[in-house]
């Protein structure tokens, strides 16, 4: 049996922005790889558009390493970042092959505005002004969303297409709920600490993500 989770600030912001949070983890466009009618169309342009954004979150989590070897007390932060970083590595691999498994030529993929407002997002992340605490939600909610997304398409019941399941499982497997819930955990110890506005500033960031996701997954139904 695990450990229940302590309740912490983050749990208290996700019961206070419940409709946002629910949008984003269970978009038309993520029930609709679950009960198998999705539009292939807009799984390929998904396809294309994460693999850009996630060239992006690669210097992101690059920098929140750098902030977790030299802010933070514990050693353990970076080995957890370390992992999400590492795991990059594979996801971008496995991007490429989905690529050609679906005909998405990423060369002329063009970043559509929600990506590019995401991207652009990430990069204001990465100023030194940002706290590490502030810096740790993002990133937080941003690995959560996938998470939870994905983690749904392979519940009790579903009729996901085998041919997305490789898509479910990448985010929605047992290890990367695993690793959600240690830098879950990295966040709210950074949050113990904060104050006001450090946490003002967090619980804005963690509500800014949940929107750019919407965002994010509204343009993948617009499947262009
Ligand atoms: C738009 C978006 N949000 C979160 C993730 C998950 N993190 C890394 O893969 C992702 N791939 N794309």
């Amino acid at each position: 049996m695990e450990k229940p989770e302590k309740r912490g600030v983050i749990d208290t912001w996700l019961d206070k922005h419940r409709s946002i949070y629910t949008e984003a983890t269970r978009h038309a466009f993520v029930v609709s790889i679950r009960d198998g009618s999705v539009d292939l169309s807009s799984f390929r342009t998904w396809l294309g558009q994460d693999y850009l954004f996630v060239r992006g979150f690669v210097p992101f989590v690059a920098n929140v390493l750098i902030r977790a070897c030299k802010e933070s007390g514990e050693t353990s932060d970076m080995e957890v970042v370390l992992g999400g970083l590492a795991s990059l590595n594979d996801e971008i691999e496995w991007f490429k092959s989905e690529g050609s498994k679906w005909d998405v030529d990423f060369s002329t993929v063009v970043p559509q505005k929600a990506n590019q407002d995401y991207r652009r997002f990430l990069e204001a992340m990465m100023s030194d002004e940002v706290k590490y605490s502030v810096i740790m939600t993002a990133f937080w909610a941003i690995e959560a969303v996938y998470q939870e997304s994905f983690a749904h398409c392979l519940e009790d019941g579903n009729k996901t297409p085998a041919e997305l399941t490789g898509a479910c499982n990448r985010w929605g497997n047992d290890g990367f709920r695993q690793y959600c819930s240690s830098v879950k955990k990295i966040a709210e110890r950074c949050l113990e600490n904060a104050s006001g506005d450090v946490l003002a500033d967090a619980e804005d960031v963690l509500v800014r993500v949940l929107e750019l996701e919407v965002a994010f997954w509204e343009m993948s139904r617009g499947g262009q």
